[in-house]
């Protein structure tokens, strides 16, 4: 079977500022149909710069970015279009109430408004926004303004969805909700590009991300193959009813939460069997290492003589 092409194609993008910061340094990447694809990064990686050239906000240097193969350097209008944008930032429109903001970003997009206000119905009822439905945007709380912004943003339907930092200041239980809904958005074949820190939430919605770091992506795969970082180590949870002298096997961070040898798993388990027979140990959880981990281990720096080795299939 053919693969379908990409949606969005980025090659050899760079970018640099006007005072010489070298933010994007020849970024290439490709999001498919129907995948949801998180970019990571530390503050300053680049992710933002990539972010306002793939929306036509801010011109490349250098290199192409194609939507649905029309290019949208020379053509950044088609971008705004067809991108439903989620950013990072606060809302413009404050004087709008919350399920007025969701319906004008609809109709900004070409929706015909009768449609526009069901969407916007739709999304209210569904992000649990109804007690605020009516809310002035300027008067309403940072997590409603933020589930209002995501709305909004999903509204319409788009070729590309860019959701920034989608759950920050959300509460546990919308927030549940609106990963939920990110999930059912990339099944129903949207592409979806996600810039967050949040990876614990993120985790159980993402085919495929890419780690940025100084302007470069230095990591890039599904979560499996990054998992090639981190074989041979497990994640050890644990709750305890006090607090326990460490075992050597997970020292220095250990052992509330920390990742072990998996070669040690024996003697960590009968340790926390005896623990346990005792009541020092309440419960504990051993698995895989989390995107955290693959994360941390991507930004770790590289061991004396020589760059971490990539895991084999950690770059598509
Ligand atoms: N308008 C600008 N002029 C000059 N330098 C800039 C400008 N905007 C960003 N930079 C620099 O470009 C680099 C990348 O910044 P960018 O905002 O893209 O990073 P980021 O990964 O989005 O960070 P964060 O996670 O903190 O939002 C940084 O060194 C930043 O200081």
């Amino acid at each position: 079977m053919t693969p379908l092409p990409p949606v969005l194609s980025v090659r050899d993008l760079v970018k640099r500022y006007r005072n010489g910061t070298l933010a994007n340094d020849h970024v290439c990447l490709d999001l498919f149909p129907g995948e949801v694809f998180a970019l990571l990064g530390p503050n300053g990686a680049g992710k933002t710069t990539l972010v306002r050239q793939l929306l036509g906000l801010a011109r490349p240097t250098s290199g192409s970015i194609t939507l649905d193969g029309v290019d949208i350097v020379a053509d950044p209008g088609f971008a705004r279009r067809n991108i439903g944008f989620l950013p990072q930032g606060s809302f413009d429109l404050q004087s709008l109430t919350v399920a007025e903001t969701i319906e004008f970003a609809a109709r900004l997009r070409g929706v015909p408004p009768r449609e526009a206000r069901a969407a916007a119905a739709r999304l209210v009822e569904r992000l649990d926004l109804g007690p605020f439905r009516n809310t002035a945007m300027h008067a309403a709380s940072g997590g409603v303004r933020r589930l209002a912004g995501f709305a909004a943003a999903v509204a319409a339907p788009a070729r590309l969805l860019v959701l920034d930092e989608p759950t920050n200041d959300v509460d546990p239980l919308r927030r549940a909700v609106l990963w939920d809904l990110i999930a059912e958005l990339g099944r129903g074949g949207a592409t979806i590009l996600l810039v967050t820190h949040n990876l614990a939430e993120a985790e159980r919605v993402i085919d495929r991300l890419a780690i940025m770091n100084a302007g470069r992506i230095i990591r890039e795969g599904s979560p499996a193959a990054l998992r090639g970082l981190v074989t041979e180590r497990l994640r050890l949870e644990v709750t305890a009813a006090r607090p326990l002298a460490p075992h050597p096997a997970l020292a220095p961070d250990g052992p509330s939460s920390c990742l072990f040898d998996a070669a040690d798993l024996p003697a960590v388990a009968a340790w926390l069997a005896r623990l346990r027979a005792a009541g020092d140990v309440l419960d504990f959880r051993i698995g895989p290492p989390t995107l955290d981990d693959i994360y941390a281990a991507a930004m770790a720096p590289a061991a004396p003589g020589g760059s971490a080795p990539l895991p084999a299939g950690a770059r598509a």
